[in-house]
């Protein structure tokens, strides 16, 4: 037998073997990563360079595509139907031409997006199934209108600047808009989009960790918080959003001794449709006067990410006037983001805040340079790995 007959027969057994071991561990969440994360290695190492490349210049072309089917309603049709329809049908009952419909699917069909039952007739899969969920298809479009838009211009509008470092508006948001406004601004100004961005917030709670249940809260917040007074607050989520974060916490600590506050905009306290009544909501604005003055926790979870660096410290430093010395905590749970190589998902993210408000994810000596500027002084960096989240606790200095 000849090496590359012999390599071949390899490669077979191997087949059989990964497609047994693809089987079994679809059983075994853990494991299922762990040979995900090993054929992405491999993926890496087979691919040649001009192949990475070609794939980066056609990246944008399908999320594109999908976009287009979702605006136009083939997703959620072919979902809802759970059965195959012709592109013909499709363009009867959504509206779109049928040529369009056929040459934006072939690529979503090669993604396993959809499949094709027999020419031209195509039904869903798992993957645009999970996608009608509203948090996705929330997300999807929220991402492909904010995020998508502003990237692609980005390269020309930062080239118009002379490439300078993006740490004020306006940016490449305000660019590709063409708006003064921010993003949270231009998601006030249009209620469905608003909608899509809470869904899509509330529903990455399920695939993201709670702090609470990843770095040990009695040494952080509960041991030396006010057990006496029934004033007292524990616990204040700045820019909660709808408070999913505070209600979960109060799920985990109903016991424990203090208030539990929700801050957020008007638009958002106002749009709460369900919260445990044990969570106070306020409407604030966090570049104004922190009103709850020396709470045992002022907690901001993707708040600071947000922000250039002079807004940052403009909201720490209305943290820090109303924090009480040797009492009061700051609890910022984001990224800590290691000096050098960063895993992918984060890295994305910061390219991520940039495109669409002027933000950024920021190094441990990113964080600490902010901190001090507003009169903070780090406890600890509580970190669970380079690939989640971490908490960083400050004082006041
Ligand atoms: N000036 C502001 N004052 C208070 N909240 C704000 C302000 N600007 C933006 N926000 C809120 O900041 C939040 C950022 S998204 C993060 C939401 C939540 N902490 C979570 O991690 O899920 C949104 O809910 C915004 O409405």
């Amino acid at each position: 037998m000849s090496s590359t007959e012999d390599l071949h027969r390899k490669i077979d057994t191997l087949a059989r073997e990964l497609q047994s071991l693809c089987a079994e561990s679809a059983q075994d969440d853990a494991a299922r990563k762990n040979l995900l994360g090993l054929t992405m290695k491999v993926t890496a190492e087979l691919e040649a360079p001009i192949e990475t490349v070609w794939r980066m210049i056609m990246s944008p072309h399908a999320p594109a595509a999908l976009m287009v089917m979702i605006r136009m309603g083939v997703v959620t049709n072919l979902v809802q139907s759970g059965e195959p329809k012709t592109a013909k049908e499709l363009s009867m009952s959504c509206g779109g031409d049928e040529l369009l419909i056929v040459r934006m699917m072939r690529p979503l069909v090669a993604l396993g997006v959809f499949r094709e039952t027999d020419v031209q007739t195509y039904t869903s899969t798992p993957i645009s199934e999970v996608l009608t969920a509203p948090p996705l298809i929330g997300g999807y479009q929220l991402m492909f209108e904010a995020a998508t838009r502003s990237l692609a211009n980005m390269p020309k509008y930062l080239e118009s600047t002379g490439f300078k470092h993006v740490n004020s508006a306006p940016g490449p948001f305000q660019d590709s808009h063409n708006t003064p406004d921010g993003m949270f601004q231009w998601l006030i100004n249009d209620p469905p989009m608003m909608s899509n961005f809470n869904a899509f917030m509330a529903g990455s709670l399920e695939t993201r960790q709670d702090w609470f249940s990843t770095f040990p809260v009695d040494e952080i917040l509960l041991n030396g918080a006010s057990k006496g007074d029934p004033e007292s607050v524990l616990l204040i989520d700045i820019g909660g959003g709808e408070g999913h974060d505070i209600e979960a916490f109060h799920k985990s600590f109903a016991n424990v001794p203090g208030k539990l506050v929700l801050q957020d905009l008007p638009p958002i306290i106002d749009n709460i449709k369900s919260l445990d009544p044990a969570v106070l909501r306020q409407s604030y604005d966090f570049f104004t006067e922190q009103p709850v003055k020396g709470a045992r926790g002022y907690y901001l979870r993707n708040i600071f990410h947000d922000w250039p660096d002079k807004e940052c410290v403009v909201i720490m430093k209305n943290i820090a006037a109303a924090m009480k010395p040797n009492y009061s905590k700051l609890l910022i749970f984001e990224w800590i983001l290691p000096a050098k190589d960063t895993p992918l998902y984060p890295a994305l993210l910061d390219v991520n805040m940039m495109a669409v408000l002027n933000g950024m994810e920021r190094t441990e000596t990113q964080w600490t340079q902010l901190l001090t500027q507003a009169g903070l002084e780090i406890v600890k960096f509580w970190k669970a790995g380079t690939d989640s989240e971490g908490l960083i606790e400050a004082v006041l200095k």
